[in-house]
């Protein structure tokens, strides 16, 4: 190296240790540039419910300019009107798996200011958000502008799904959204707030009973419409739950104020105001606002008050330079964002039992598949094709006695079969025999329905059918052959998912069920638990 050299490098050197950013931009690009490493499906955690914030552009200013010209040179107003803000929408898509791409603020871009010879503003960019398909919105603040622009729910209404879309029409559908339906289906906390203190005597309608808890616990939110009674327990573990996951993505502060003092205030949340179910369907959640009109337009409106007033008069111009108006803000709105899959066949069973070895026979879906419990840690949905028809077929991670109390992985995952037309049980054969010190599968049936029905009154009261899996094991021919005898009611397919034995006969199982040909219930009657009381075989 040169003397030169040595110099410049010394004072590059001086430099650097002036200004330490330097020293940071260097490392910083470094970590740039290194390749991102991204964590497979299974392993990111399954973000379904989350809570946004929106708000529409502000419309832009009008201009207040003058024009004028060598013959008139008192001038004349020329300012345009400002520009529209942008709406913030949410858009249907099928590419979004969950909710994990949204960020908890939106905002639409402002509108442009009106400038000199009346021109007007531009429009604010609009923001559109992509949810996933089968995406619930509840209103938690401000108003939805409009409703869903591609309504999906009479294709959801055939089902028939006891308790899940709401068909009543003097409740809420998806189609018109208005104050008076929706303020039947309210949430009440508990309240501190004016502001929130007065849009809880705009909800109180007679059909909203408070279950009386004026705690400041978040644990303690009740349920306000008895159409969701049944649901409370899940519903404050909800919030809790939503409130948990909210810090873990954005720290203590979200959206300005902590979980703890979200639940310090009452929140009224109106459930199910609209939902996206097709792909394509659009909502705007919150307006631009109007742009503010330039002193052109000021003028005009201005005279043409004038000429209503006094008609006869003369029109004095004394108005000309009339100071232009500022844009109005955009619409403010908070949303929690639900996703329900939408499948037409859940696989229920117990960890272990096979369902995503299953998944993976019936479709061509490559869900993880591992000889511990718990593998599965999200829903996978897999599309099965068989001669004529094809179906969705939803994966739900395992379910254990107890799952209701949170054990496990607990049982909000359930809210992913409550719009199944269809639901498979899947058993293991093998999970008692031997050495196993698993449960037998008339029981693992027994707790499956138990445990439905803690998550929701009616839930296992569907089309449905028994998947006895694991039938290569030693031994499993028999467990078979004792539960078609304890089990009543269903038909009961054994299967070998790892070896993709008798699966052509469960998908044509499958088929009938989805087409009506055969409607099937598994009831906790149909179950024999005990062997010396008599059972039925169908
Ligand atoms: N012998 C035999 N083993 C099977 C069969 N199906 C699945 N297994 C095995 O059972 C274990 C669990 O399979 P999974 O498909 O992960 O079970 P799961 O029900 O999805 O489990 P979770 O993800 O915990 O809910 C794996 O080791 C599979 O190889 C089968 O038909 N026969």
């Amino acid at each position: 190296m040169s003397l030169s050299q040595k110099v410049l490098y010394l004072k590059a050197w001086q430099r650097c240790l002036r200004s330490p950013w330097l020293i940071q931009t260097y490392s910083f690009s470094d970590i740039v540039h290194k390749k991102m490493k991204l964590a497979p499906l299974q392993e990111r955690r399954m973000i379904d419910r989350f809570r946004i914030w929106a708000k529409g552009g502000d419309g832009g200013n009008g201009c207040n300019s003058i024009r004028r010209s060598r013959h008139d040179r008192r001038g004349r107003p020329d300012g345009g009107n400002g520009g529209r803000g942008g709406d913030v929408i949410l858009e249907c898509s099928p590419t979004m798996w969950d909710l994990s791409a949204l960020q908890h603020h939106i905002n639409a871009k402002r509108g442009g200011n009106g400038s000199s010879k009346n021109m007007i503003g531009s429009r604010g960019a609009d923001k559109v958000i992509q949810v996933p398909v089968g995406t619930v919105i509840h209103l938690v603040e401000g108003e939805l502008p409009s409703a869903v622009e591609k309504s999906s729910s009479s294709k959801l209404d055939p089902w028939e799904i006891p308790g899940t879309v709401d068909t009543d029409s003097s409740e809420f559908s998806t189609q018109s959204i208005s104050a008076e339906q929706t303020s039947s289906k309210v949430e009440k906390k508990n309240k501190s707030s004016g502001r929130r203190a007065s849009r809880a005597e705009e909800y109180s309608t007679p059909r909203t009973q408070n279950f009386g808890l004026p705690t400041n616990s978040r644990t303690t939110c009740s349920i306000a419409s008895d159409k969701f009674e049944s649901d409370d327990d899940d519903l404050s573990d909800w919030e809790e739950e939503s409130c948990e996951e909210m810090e873990d993505q954005d720290g203590d502060d979200i959206m300005g104020t902590t979980c703890e003092d979200e639940s310090e205030e009452t929140e009224l949340i109106e459930y199910n105001v609209a939902e996206l179910t097709e792909q394509g369907q659009r909502i705007v959640v919150a307006r631009g606002g109007e742009g503010g009109l330039g002193n052109l337009s000021m003028r005009k409106a201005s005279k043409i008050t004038q000429k209503g007033a006094n008609s006869d008069d003369e029109v004095s111009d004394d108005y000309d330079h009339a100071s232009p108006s500022v844009g109005l803000p955009g619409s403010e709105v908070v949303l929690v964002l639900e996703l329900k899959s939408i499948a037409d066949v859940g696989l229920i069973g117990m960890p272990n039992a096979g369902k995503s070895t299953l998944l993976g026979a019936l479709s061509k879906a490559k869900p993880v598949v591992g000889d511990y419990a718990f593998t599965t840690l999200r829903p996978n949905l897999g599309n099965v094709n068989y001669y004529d028809f094809s179906l969705t077929v939803a994966d739900i991670p395992g379910l254990i006695r107890g799952a209701h109390e949170n054990r496990g992985l607990g049982h909000a995952f359930l809210r992913h079969i409550e719009r199944t037309k269809v639901l498979a049980y899947v058993v293991d054969l093998a999970a008692a025999l031997g050495d196993n010190k698993g449960i037998p599968p008339w029981e693992q049936l027994n707790d499956l329905i138990l445990e439905l029905e803690y998550y929701s009154e009616g839930l296992s009261d569907r089309p449905s059918l028994v998947v006895a899996n694991k039938v290569d094991e030693d031994g499993a021919e028999e467990v078979y052959k004792e539960l078609k005898r304890r089990v009543s009611g269903v038909p009961v397919f054994p299967v070998s998912a790892i070896l993709e034995e008798g699966v052509p006969e469960l998908k044509d199982g499958l088929r009938m069920l989805i087409s009506g040909e055969h409607t099937h219930r598994l009831q906790l009657d149909g179950i024999v638990l005990h062997q010396n009381a008599a059972y039925v075989s169908i």
